[in-house]
């Protein structure tokens, strides 16, 4: 089996760039053992084509945005008014990934950091995921870092400003109507964050040979507040943790599934959950994804907000973790352990 991991470009000191793209471009069977997940710790074959048994819960934001109360607290969300933004970074993203590696090298994500293009950060010995992503700062528009845009692709930069400035609107839309469940006024939570930052990351998951082997994503929490996930259509391959059981999301064409993070499980003291979620990988098609992060600034403080805490649910996450220190908390035991770290920093308890 060929090994075509470590695509430099020769030189000594530039770090060596990952993908699985190009793995399979040369042979399709090939999936080196970096990717190949010890047993015990691999998708059950029969997670793989999971079949949708029951439909999860969609909300109209047509209807949350006139503050319908039913519509509070679901799952994928259709009906948003991006219609046009959707399809458009969909395309920006396989354009961006069909470009050749010696052009996608130019955005290539420095060692240590977490924009740019690559793969996520494993330490050596660990496992990687069938994953190739670009990672950008898309809001504020202070802080876009342009040098990692390809803004040779023509339309990219309005593709990309539209889909951040849409996903900024729902977003907080989300969030007023969660401050609104949280018995706060409307604008709580998103002051909660001080200056909201929005991250975009764009996923290419190829076709794998061998989709029992490898995962396109372990299993993680977002750190986040809340991640707005937009998929390929035709292809179940999102899976959220439910009951102890992973559900599959299957696509809805033009809608976006809504996971709260870490920062949301702390802020309601537990009572809206970090979804553990994964993706898996398949056999016949490269699948693309596009997440929108909500993240708070370095500073904003993980506390229970008090109206979420009385004697019926005493206080069981920790009042005022600096948002920065949780992030550093949680890069560096993810890096350094083949599995998800969970929120247990943030709990009293440890
Ligand atoms: O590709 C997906 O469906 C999920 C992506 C995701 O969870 C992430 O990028 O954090
Ligand atoms: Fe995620």
């Amino acid at each position: 089996m060929q090994q075509t991991e470590g695509l430099g470009n020769g030189s000594c000191s530039a770090p060596p760039l990952l993908s699985v793209q190009e793995i399979v471009r040369s042979d399709t069977e090939n999936v080196p053992e970096r990717y190949i997940r010890n047993p015990g710790n691999r998708p059950k074959s029969s997670d793989i084509s999971l079949v949708p048994d029951k439909e999860l819960p969609v909300i109209d934001f047509s209807l949350l945005a006139k503050g319908d109360e039913d519509e509070r607290r679901k799952l994928d969300i259709i009906n948003h008014g991006a219609d046009e933004a959707l399809p458009k970074i969909k395309t920006a993203t396989r354009q961006f990934f069909d470009l050749p590696l010696s052009e996608k090298e130019k955005y290539a994500m420095p060692p240590d950091h977490f924009e740019g293009y690559g793969q996520e950060d494993k330490a050596e010995g660990h496992k990687r995921d069938w994953n190739d992503l670009l990672w950008l700062r898309t809001m504020p528009p202070h802080s876009r870092n342009t040098k990692y845009w390809p803004l040779a692709i023509p339309g990219f930069k309005e593709s990309m400003e539209e889909y951040a400035t849409e996903m900024q609107r729902v977003s907080y839309e989300i969030l007023g109507n969660l401050s609104l469940l949280m018995g706060m006024e409307r604008d709580f939570l998103k002051e909660l964050h001080g200056e909201v930052k929005q991250g975009t990351r764009m996923n290419y998951y190829p076709a794998c040979a061998r989709p029992d082997l490898v995962f396109a994503l372990s299993p993680h929490c977002d750190n986040t507040s809340l991640s707005l996930v937009l998929q390929e259509d035709n292809i179940t391959a999102l899976q959220v943790k439910h009951k102890g059981m992973w559900v599959p999301v299957k696509p809805i064409p033009n809608a976006m599934a809504v996971l709260l993070g870490d920062v949301m499980e702390s802020w309601s003291n537990g009572k809206y959950k970090s979804l553990e979620h994964r993706a898996v990988a398949n056999m016949e098609k490269p699948r693309i994804s596009v997440v929108s992060f909500v993240i708070p600034s370095n500073e904003a403080e993980l506390s229970p907000l008090k109206t979420m805490v009385d004697d019926d649910h005493p206080i069981i996450y920790k009042n005022g973790v600096k948002y920065i220190d949780y992030l550093l908390y949680k890069q560096t035991k993810e890096a350094s352990e083949d599995k998800n770290v969970n929120i247990d920093y943030l709990k009293i308890e440890n």
